[in-house]
């Protein structure tokens, strides 16, 4: 008898060994032949009960701690950030082990009261009586106490698990486990029809944004996206909004802003292929492809990602290098084709001793460089009217007939228009010479729409933009321009640079080789068909007297 038990003994533990030896072999095959319902019968209600009422025993008498544990690979990648109405309803037996169900959430409420090892266990039952426990990680902090927990898990708890992951242990049973705590939403009785209302009230606000945004009244859609925020219930929801509002400030050029957005959905979720899009052609609004680029390489590869990341290395390319002689040349002769970007080179604006600013090379620069890419805003002779066009605003075209209204035309725009104000207040020189005030350069060009830290409120009269206009407009022989860049370069017999209009951007290229820290200069006045005397009497027009 004894030596039958010390037998059975034996072949229990041998048993035992073969089944921690072979656990995964163990538990493919009790997987293979059970059905999940019948795993999930594998363990009794009472068993699960009091396995976790065992644990809240072993808790009260010991100091313990949840432990750092490794999260698991699989449960921890299965985030779900889809709203519950998106996501398909199944039951705990529907799951399959060691698979976790992508877009799909079980309702469940807890049976026992909650207890901690590891991590947070809960006895949880579905809505056709299917019962398992659940292990929750990352859930609490390590030292929480039962206390905390009974509050927080009481019995009858209504929970939503998003993307449920069954597990099996060695020896055959079945859990659910969780690694993501936003997987897990806590609901009460009347929360599932709130949550109906809530989504059927987002999605009639986000539908009236978008029928505002394709009437592009951008402005209004936003104003809906933003409210329709306030009633999403999953970070998809939010996502989708947050990222439409970044979509309208692009339409409305102001990219800083639509980045802003971008980057609050890509907060949600790295991956949002919308947002990282429209975070990227915003970067390329701003001019600042180099980031653009990094954007535009997380997207998922396609067509017209790719067509965008060309044009962005062209335009990076040509903000780094400028153009080569033989671009120059085609430029010159041609006067069309190229795809010009605003830009500045190897300059800078710096006080001069006597002139007020100037224009200083930072680095050496080579004959026929491009020193910079710029817009301009141009009043043009047209078939006997004036024709005033802010080139850089939305090709704004007035007709006009006296020089008087060019600058009334230009104190209104200026006061819409931020980016003309701007020009305009860094040129002001109401009091010519008393104040310098030193623009940034690459800030203006190539972050025009750049609205935020705007501080110059700077209010023109009449009288002020008269005085721009007169000491700062270019002539040519049927148009004037008011070209910011080139204002800043004081007066010169003869030319350092030639100005060509190419398009609708001015391109300012050396006419010689100019040392670093050298002041540059272009020529004020066209002196070939000009005596020496009407040469300074023009020159007297910018209260220049004598000329080097
Ligand atoms: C188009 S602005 C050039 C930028 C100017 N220095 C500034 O700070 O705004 C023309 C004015 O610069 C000054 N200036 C330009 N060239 C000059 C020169 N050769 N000699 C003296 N003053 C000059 C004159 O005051 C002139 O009215």
């Amino acid at each position: 008898m004894k030596k039958n038990n010390e037998d059975q003994l034996k072949s229990f533990f041998e048993f035992g060994k073969f089944m921690t030896q072979n656990k995964d072999q163990f538990s493919s095959i009790a997987q293979n032949m059970l059905s999940t319902k019948q795993l999930l019968q594998i363990k009794q209600k009472a068993t699960i009960q009091q396995e976790i009422e065992e644990q809240r025993n072993y808790i009260s008498s010991h100091s313990h701690n949840i432990k750092q544990t490794v999260a698991d690979q699989i449960s921890l990648a299965n985030k779900c950030s889809l709203g519950l109405e998106k996501l398909k309803k199944i039951y705990l037996e529907d799951l399959v082990v060691n698979k976790p169900m992508e877009n799909c959430v079980v309702y469940v409420k807890t049976f026992c009261k909650p207890s901690k090892m590891n991590a947070i266990n809960l006895g949880i039952e579905d809505e056709k009586s299917n019962y398992i426990h659940i292990s929750l990680y990352n859930s609490e902090k390590s030292n929480c106490d039962l206390k905390y927990l009974d509050q927080k898990y009481p019995l009858n708890l209504n929970l939503a698990i998003k993307n449920p992951y069954m597990k099996m242990n060695a020896v055959g049973h079945v859990f659910l486990r969780n690694d993501n705590p936003e997987n897990i939403l806590f609901l009460n009785s009347n929360q599932q029809q709130d949550n109906d209302k809530q989504l059927k009230e987002f999605n009639s606000l986000k539908q009236k944004g978008n029928e505002l945004f394709s009437q592009k009244q951008y402005k209004q859609a936003i104003e809906f996206y933003l409210k329709a925020i306030q009633f999403a219930s999953s970070n998809e929801e939010k996502i989708i909004a947050t990222s439409n509002i970044s979509q309208a400030l692009i339409c409305q050029n102001n990219y800083q802003k639509a980045i802003f957005y971008a980057d609050r959905a890509l907060e949600l979720d790295q991956t949002h292929q919308k947002s990282l899009f429209r975070k990227a052609t915003s970067l390329v609004g701003l001019y600042d492809f180099e980031k653009a680029l990094k954007v535009f390489e997380q997207l998922k590869p396609n067509q017209e990602c790719e067509k965008h990341m060309e044009e962005c290395k062209y335009k990076l390319n040509k903000q780094k290098n400028g153009f080569t002689q033989d671009e120059i040349a085609e430029i010159i002769q041609k006067k069309q084709g190229q795809k010009l970007v605003n830009f500045v080179g190897n300059i800078e604006i710096r006080r001069t001793q006597k002139m007020g600013r100037g224009v200083f090379a930072t680095k050496s620069i080579r004959k026929n460089e491009v020193i910079a890419v710029c817009e301009f805003v141009q009043a043009k002779i047209n078939k006997g009217e004036l024709l005033v066009e802010y080139i850089d605003t939305e090709n704004l075209a007035v007709n006009l007939n006296s020089q008087y209204f060019i600058r009334e035309q230009l104190i209104m725009e200026m006061q819409e228009n931020f980016y003309l104000r701007k020009v305009l207040s860094y040129l002001y020189r109401g009091e010519i010479n008393k104040d310098y005030q030193i623009p940034n350069l690459k800030e203006v060009f190539v972050k025009k729409y750049y609205q935020e830290g705007l501080d110059d409120k700077i209010e023109l009269t009449a009288e002020d933009v008269s005085n721009i206009v007169n000491y700062n407009t270019f002539g040519s022989r049927n148009s004037t321009q008011l070209i910011m860049l080139a204002s800043f370069f004081n007066h010169k017999n003869v030319s350092d640079v030639l100005l060509i209009d190419v398009e609708d951007k001015v391109v300012i290229v050396s006419q010689r080789e100019i040392q670093k820290d050298e002041e540059i200069f272009i020529t004020y006045i066209n002196q070939s068909d000009k005596d020496k005397e009407q040469v300074a009497k023009d020159l007297q027009k910018w209260g220049i007297t004598e000329v080097n």
